[in-house]
């Protein structure tokens, strides 16, 4: 018996929603942009190999492979349920490059747990599997956020309500929005890019940041596009990670004067988000930031969709 699952790209914070919004996307041209995980029955309690177009940027040890760590934490939750854990061995193809604002690390972590749990019969809910994902985010970039693990694991677009027992709600989106990803193939560490930002804001900003959340949000719900995309703005960590992307305000200035609702950084950057509601447009800023957004050869550039589906299982045998 194996599992395959895929867990997609996603956009933290959306702009406006510092660490409590986040997208799932994926190239409309059926690029699989994310990562898998297998879990097949193995002959020792843990084994870990690893493939993909960015293998040789993971840490050397298995042992410091987020992928261990998750192991690590789902055999603990079985434990407490008193459930066995079985043998594993476990393949990641790591699709996705690390540092890039495309929430690698949580695709990584979502297709990981997510496939060990449908391995062992799925015994932890929903929840209790995506409060696994954020501690392991947690782990990584230094404080538990989970706006790449929900949306990478629930599809769509997540808000994080944090109350109540839920972890994660879906906001209603736009069906014929395009989100253009250009990641410039350097990479920008998320502890790093949060160590920067002010301990404090002025009551300014965050009378600023409450208008942007809530106007969007309620845009999205009232499904008002215009309005939502203009309520795309980021007071909090934007104005503070300019100055690590080379190249973005000018990448960004094209964007919007090309036609793009709005643009921002995708996480903790140096990917950068595009949105349009014209494919014409959305190929053509595609194009543009191919040109002078992306640096090298690593770099690359997709028109997406909201995915919403979020990690699938595929390919798996009984
Ligand atoms: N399977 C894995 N995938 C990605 N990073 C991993 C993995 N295992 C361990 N790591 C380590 O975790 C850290 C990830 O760093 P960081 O959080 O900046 O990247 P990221 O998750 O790719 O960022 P982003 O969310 O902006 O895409 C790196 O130090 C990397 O070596
Ligand atoms: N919300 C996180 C996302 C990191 O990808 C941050 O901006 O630091």
């Amino acid at each position: 018996m194996n599992v395959t699952v895929y867990a997609p790209a996603s956009i933290g914070n959306v702009s406006v929603g510092f660490d409590v919004l986040g997208a799932a996307v994926s190239p409309i041209d059926g690029t699989l942009l994310g990562d898998k995980v297998t879990v097949s029955s193995g002959s020792e309690p843990f084994a870990l190999r690893c493939e993909g177009d960015f293998v040789a940027k993971l840490p050397a040890e298995p042992e410091q492979n987020i992928v261990y760590h998750c192991w690590q934490v789902f055999a603990r939750e079985l434990d407490k349920k008193g459930i066995a854990l079985k043998p594993v061995s476990m393949t990641l193809e790591k699709n996705m490059p690390i540092g890039s604002g495309l929430g690698s690390s949580a695709c990584s972590i979502v297709a990981a747990l997510d496939a060990l749990n449908r391995f062992h019969e799925n015994p932890l809910n929903e929840t209790e599997l995506l409060a696994l994902m954020g501690e392991m985010e947690g782990h990584i970039s230094g404080g538990v956020h989970y706006d790449n693990v929900a949306p990478c694991y629930l599809g769509g677009l997540q808000f994080m309500v944090e109350e109540l027992g839920i972890i994660s709600q879906s906001v209603p989106c736009f069906e014929n929005w395009y989100w253009v990803m250009a990641y410039p193939g350097i990479k920008v560490s998320t502890a790093e890019a949060r160590a920067i930002l002010p301990a404090q804001y002025r009551r300014q900003d965050v009378i600023a940041h409450g208008r942007y959340l809530g106007g969007f949000v309620h845009a999205c719900h009232s499904q008002q596009p215009a309005l939502a995309a203009k309520m795309i703005k980021d007071v909090v960590a934007e104005p503070y990670r300019e100055s690590l992307l080379p190249g973005f305000k000018e990448a960004r200035q094209y964007a919007l004067e090309a036609g793009a609702l709005a643009s921002g950084i995708s996480g903790s950057g140096p990917t950068m988000f595009s949105l349009c509601d014209d494919l014409a447009v959305a190929e053509r800023i595609a194009r543009w930031l191919q040109q002078h957004y992306v640096q090298n050869d690593e770099g690359f550039v997709h028109v997406c969709r909201l995915d919403s589906q979020g990690s699938t299982e595929i390919g798996s045998e009984y």
